[in-house]
């Protein structure tokens, strides 16, 4: 009797709980389904595949638009196999299994609908998780297109925010340009996100192919029969960033300092909201509004980020653990903010559907809300072209601003080390995140979207929106409605780091200088500079240096350490979102005022391919007014 089968093809929904995939193939609906075909695909334009052996790559390295950057980078390539074999291991615990395959998505899923049919089985539906990039929309569409052809239907599942769209109380193209009418408007909802739906009680069988001799078609079924596990199928994903700093930092496994020291997938996630909310008594997510603003460790902040960027859980979990924990212990100001926090993940993501492109654009999606301003922050000489810095024009290309940012090398250690640690873990703090992206686009006056590329290509949680959503917020082109907030990087290392130990983790070379001189060593006269410095290893002077740093030199007063942010301390004592998701008024607990929404190597080092390769894109690319980078190119 020919097998009824749905195929689920999966992409940053990477779990087994509260996915609405899995759950639609074995509800009362698809009753009549008799197997469940999951399939992973590596896609060739997000992530690098010639290191797998004999694969013939059909479009061009998958490296970012302007700067070619690879566009996954060690630590995520990891992070992203780690979890899809999780998926697999959990799937094949539960009587199924998953398919795993390397190609264009499209591409793979139809040959495999084909194979199915040829074999003689039914297959009517296809299920796949909606996304709203301008790629994404463009392989839903292919596929779309080419399911039809063999009379299949794609079946989408708008599953990523927290809030679902029918839920919204506006329309997703009328929603407020500005964070803080947004949070309301959603604040009054009755539930804050729908419950979370619970994992199949009994999974499908995965439809085998008919022998093995003939296994589903795709590259990648060598790789099944010869029984290759994770460290292969890494071994060869990792093969072409050998020239990348990120790979060799990253090549002997984990790295110690990280504040993200975990691996990915489902499994790892559910152990880590366990941790964060319900180990201890109270959990640490009670004092997670005081500690949120930290850096080092990796219990100052939930680090939920990198599981929801590829679906390991669903932020309606989160919820749900939010709420099992205000049962208990109550709501206070720190389970508000992990709400608070989770909607500006909504908020650029639904932006990100509302202004499209735009979200890579160098005008942002000012070119939308204020085309006046755009014109003039596109306009020549707004932006410092990369390989025009006079001061430093004849100097080596390691002294060009922009790689010394890359490279940590800036002179300036709160920025550096937050480079370091990104490039030596793929993790960043949000503080550090909003430093660094000031310090290119407000100090240096870089293109961000240089930055945005280069957090692409190295952060574990890199997720579109978040990413090019927050680097247009604090480059000023963005959302911002105080779009020339700037950051000082001496007041925010004093206040954030004010002993030191962050710099001194990710910068060693720097460990003696003393504390009172760790944010500044420039001022240490030359004698101490020597004296506490290896010598070669550090610049002397900072890239540039403003007058508005001086005052903060000496630093003078307490520390914030352990203080919440100024701006967050409650004016207005607004709704506190209680157990279920209803919002109610509360004069302990409140928001803050709009000024809240802060979304929130030596010299030494080899000089790897990002750097050279970026050399060359400064080069070709100049920027300006250019709007090259409107569409994010299919390969
Ligand atoms: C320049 C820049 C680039 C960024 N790039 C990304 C990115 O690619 N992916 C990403 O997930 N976040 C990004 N962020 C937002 C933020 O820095 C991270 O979400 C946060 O540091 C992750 O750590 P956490 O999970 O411990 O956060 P927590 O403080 O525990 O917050 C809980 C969750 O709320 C969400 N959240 C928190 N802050 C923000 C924010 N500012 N914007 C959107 N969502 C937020 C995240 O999903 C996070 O997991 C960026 C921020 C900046 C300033």
């Amino acid at each position: 009797m020919a097998r009824k089968i749905v195929l689920t093809l999966h992409r940053n929904d990477l779990r087994l709980s509260d996915n609405e995939l899995l759950h639609a193939a074995h509800d009362q609906h698809h009753k009549d389904v008799t197997h469940v075909l999951p399939l992973y695909v590596y896609d060739e334009r997000f992530i690098e595949l010639s290191g797998l052996p004999g694969y013939e790559r059909q479009g061009p390295e998958a490296r970012t638009r302007l700067c070619k950057f690879w566009r996954t980078g060690a630590f995520r390539a990891r992070f992203l196999t780690e979890g899809v074999f999780d998926m697999r291991n959990s799937l094949k615990q539960r009587g199924s299994d998953m398919l795993l395959r390397f190609g264009k998505m499209e591409d793979v899923t139809t040959d495999i609908v084909r194979a199915i049919k040829d074999n003689g089985d039914e297959i009517e539906e296809v299920f796949f998780q909606k996304e709203y990039y301008t790629e994404e929309l463009t392989i839903e569409r292919n596929l779309r297109a080419a399911l039809k052809k063999v009379g299949v239907k794609l079946v989408m599942f708008d599953q990523v925010p927290l809030i679902h769209v029918d839920d919204l109380p506006f329309a997703p193209e009328d929603m407020p340009d500005v964070f803080t009418p947004f949070r309301k408007r959603i604040e009054n909802l009755e539930h804050l996100g729908r419950a979370p739906l619970p994992v199949p009680k009994q999974f499908k069988p995965f439809p085998r192919p008919a022998n093995d001799a003939n296994p589903w078609p795709g590259y990648g079924s060598q790789i099944e029969t010869e029984h290759r596990g994770l460290e292969d199928v890494l071994q060869y994903l990792l093969r072409p960033l050998q020239d990348t700093f990120q790979l060799r930092a990253g090549s002997e496994g984990k790295n110690q300092k990280s504040a993200f020291p975990y691996a990915g997938g489902e499994s790892a996630a559910m152990q880590r909201i366990d941790w964060y909310f319900k180990h201890g008594d109270p959990p640490p997510v009670a004092r997670y509004k005081e500690t949120r603003n930290g850096l080092l460790g990796h219990a100052y902040s939930t680090k939920l980020s990198p599981f929801l960027c590829f679906g390991m859980i669903s932020p309606r979990t989160i919820v749900r653990a939010l709420d099992e924990y205000e049962a208990k212990f109550g709501s206070t100001q720190n389970t508000y903010w992990v709400r608070f926090e989770l909607l500006w993940r909504d908020y650029f993501l639904y932006a990100a559907r509302k202004f499209g492109s735009k979200l890579f654009t160098l005008g942002g999606f000012e070119e939308v809300t204020d085309p006046k301003q755009a014109k003039q922050k596109t306009s020549p000489g707004w932006w410092k072209e990369w390989d025009q810095d006079e001061s430093l024009k004849k100097h080596s290309e390691d002294e060009q601003t922009a790689v010394r940012w890359m490279k940590g090398t800036t002179g300036v250690p709160f920025v550096d080390a937050n480079m370091a640690e990104l490039r030596e873990s793929g993790f960043m703090s949000n503080r550090g995140r909003q430093n660094v992206a000031s310090f290119l686009t407000k100090d240096c006056k870089i293109d961000w979207r240089l930055g945005a590329e280069f957090f692409e290509s190295h952060l574990i949680d890199y997720e579109p929106s978040n990413n090019w959503g927050n680097w247009q917020y604090v480059a000023g082109v963005g959302n911002d409605p105080r779009a020339s907030r700037q950051f000082n990087p001496i007041k925010q290392g004093n206040d954030y780091d004010p002993r030191g130990d962050y710099i001194r983790q990710w910068l060693p070379q720097l460990a003696e200088v003393p504390t009172n001189r760790i944010q500044c060593p420039w001022t240490l006269s030359d004698k101490d500079f020597k004296k506490y410095i290896p010598e070669g290893s550090y610049p002397k002077r900072p890239v540039l240096e403003q007058q508005t740093w001086k005052a903060h030199y000496t630093r003078r007063g307490p520390s914030k350490q352990g203080v919440p942010n100024r701006n967050e301390r409650v004016k207005n004592p607004g709704p506190l979102i209680v157990s279920g998701g209803a919002a109610r008024t509360n004069g302990q607990n409140g928001h803050s005022s709009s000024n809240n929404s802060s979304p929130r190597g030596s010299s030494e080092q080899p000089r790897d391919r990002e750097s050279r390769v970026i050399d060359k894109v400064i080069r070709k690319e100049g920027h300006g007014g250019d709007d090259s980078c409107r569409e994010r190119n299919l390969s």
